[in-house]
């Protein structure tokens, strides 16, 4: 014993230091390699042999960024032309490598995101079942990245606990009867926009008019006054700031592959940091005003901002907490939020809608004659909304076609059993809402025409595997703001048909286009002539 230590002094004495160092760097390197071998190749083909041998098809991983090369090549390709005018069958086009997966493989196929499994889902059962989530096994994906907490950080990113206590106080901000005292701030937005658009048209002669530039300014204005009420000016000013910040976003994803970009001192990153500064300072001064007048009860709490603070009171109040439920922080995260989730997505609706009545105007005259014999040429109010049944089918007929959000995704947290396969924790899945709602399986071989008639019977009647109508979400996750999305369609959809007809402009190119929403690729260009 004592001899073979003295041996191995011996020996190590005899090794430079500096090769040690190298032996130490080399197993490192061994150490790396073994990882990334087995994070992007062992690892997805240990998944696919396991998923497969359960019968479940799809593509075959590609070392190592699986289908993404692929997805991104065919999105180019199908969005380099328009689409033929009036055709409705938008999902080859707007998610064409998952068309292609689900007409090779089925309702449910294994794809790559680099090296993590990514299952696309279309069989409305499961999907319903996965954004069910009944016992806690498929939540929204844990990485956040940190762009998507420099633009918002609020319920769509929250989880647990946390998630629970936001949903239920910003849910009483949403609910339909708080909604309906925001309804002057709907009508100022409308009004304002019919009475510029009446401005620009002449009293003959048709004018072209881009509508989707002129509803993201609607759909902003209307956000910032019914969140912010009597502060509107300083909402205005916010919303403005978040503009910025969502164009600079869609640069900055241009370059977030660079490691380390983010922290460089680049006139992009310098700007979005100063300007999400700036927001955090206006809105917490907004906070800080509206917590004053609470306190001496001349606060007008009608507005968003009003009803959150509201609920978060009480809420504190009933936990018996001397720390508010809800912190600044928080309110300011949860306001960030209010404005990239619902503001696109609304003026996305009514593009579509005002896009698909121009080329079906049967449908426009139908739903002007509702909206002129429940309202004539008065401003539209809650009771006579409620009542437009015309309008309801066009708008939910819009949604199916046109789903201003195209897909969401979830994570299994833990190893899950799903339609017969058990898929291990960390696999995502894929839920195109489009690809559902453009099913003819689901809707019948009528599914790419434009048909509202099939929402006369509400939303659970319209589909054959009922309902497979998912535009907002389902489950506990589904959209908080859909009342109010839609209540601001309808009030802007029937101010514009009381006042004007439309048809579509020669200059108009049919290209529906998944950017964050799905938006028109080269504007939606109508000829307004005033009624
Ligand atoms: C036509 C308009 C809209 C559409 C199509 C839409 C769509 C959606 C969808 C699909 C989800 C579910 C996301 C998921 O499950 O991962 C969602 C969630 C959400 N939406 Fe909307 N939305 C619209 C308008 C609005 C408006 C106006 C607001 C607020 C002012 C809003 C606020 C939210 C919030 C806060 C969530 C997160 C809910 C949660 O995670 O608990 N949305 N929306």
């Amino acid at each position: 014993m004592g001899s073979s230590q003295g041996m191995a002094t011996l020996v190590l004495s005899l090794i430079p230091p500096w090769s040690l160092l190298y032996a130490l760097g080399a197993l490192a390197a061994l150490w790396c390699s073994w990882r990334v071998l087995a994070a992007a190749w062992l690892g997805p083909r240990r998944v696919a042999r396991a998923l497969r041998s359960q019968g479940l098809r799809g593509t075959a991983y590609r070392f190592p960024s699986g289908d993404m090369k692929e997805y991104v090549r065919l999105i180019a390709a199908a969005c380099s032309e328009p689409m033929p005018l009036s055709s409705h069958a938008i999902t080859a086009r707007v998610l064409p490598f998952d068309h292609g997966v689900i007409r090779e493989h089925g309702k449910v196929a294994l794809t790559w995101f680099g090296p993590e499994p990514r299952v696309v889902v279309t069989d409305p059962k499961l999907f319903r079942e996965i954004l069910a989530n009944k016992h806690g096994q498929f939540g929204k994906q844990k990485s956040i990245l940190p762009i998507e907490r420099l633009l918002a950080n609020g319920l769509t990113t929250h989880q647990g606990d946390k998630w629970v206590t936001h949903r239920r106080i910003i849910s009483h901000a949403f609910h339909l009867e708080k909604l309906k005292r925001m309804l002057p701030a709907f009508a100022a937005c409308s009004s304002e926009l019919v009475s510029r658009w009446g401005n620009s048209v002449g009293s003959s002669d048709a004018q072209e008019i881009d509508v989707w530039p002129e509803f993201q300014n609607l759909t902003g204005d209307a956000i910032s006054r019914v969140a912010f009420g009597s502060s509107f000016s300083e909402g205005r000013k916010i919303f403005q700031l978040q503009s910025e910040q969502a164009q600079n976003a869609v640069k900055m994803a241009n370059v977030m592959y660079i490691p380390g970009y983010r922290f460089l001192p680049t006139k992009l990153n310098t700007r979005m940091k100063a300007n999400a500064r700036e927001v955090e300072t206006l809105l917490k001064g907004v906070i800080t005003k509206r917590e004053r007048a609470m306190k001496d009860g001349q606060a007008d709490n009608d507005d968003l901002l009003g009803v959150m603070m509201e609920s978060n009171m009480k809420e504190t109040q009933e936990a018996g907490s001397s720390k508010p439920t809800m912190t600044t922080d928080d309110i300011v995260g949860e306001l960030k939020l209010f404005y990239f989730a619902g503001m696109e997505t609304t003026a996305v609706l009514l593009t579509w809608a005002v896009v698909v009545l121009s080329m079906h105007p049967e449908w426009q005259d139908r739903a002007r004659e509702e909206v002129l014999r429940v309202f004539g040429k008065n401003q539209p109010d809650s009771e006579g909304i409620n009542r437009l049944k015309v309008v309801t089918m066009i708008l939910h007929e819009v949604l199916r076609l046109y789903p201003p959000i195209l897909q969401l995704s979830r994570e299994a947290y833990e190893e899950t059993e799903l339609g017969g396969v058990t898929y291990p924790a960390g696999v995502t899945f894929a839920l195109p809402i489009v690809s559902v709602q453009h099913d003819p399986d689901v809707w019948g071989e009528d599914v790419d025409e434009f048909k509202p008639d099939r929402f006369a019977e509400g939303v659970a009647a319209a589909s054959k595997d009922s309902p497979a109508f998912f535009p907002f979400g389902w489950g506990p996750r589904i959209c908080v703001g859909q009342n109010f999305a839609l209540f601001e369609a309808k009030m802007g959809l029937s101010m514009i048909l009381q006042h004007f007809f439309f048809e579509l402009s020669p200059s108009y190119a049919h290209a529906p286009c998944p950017v964050s929403s799905l938006q028109p690729q080269h504007g939606a260009q109508i000829m307004l002539t005033k009624l």
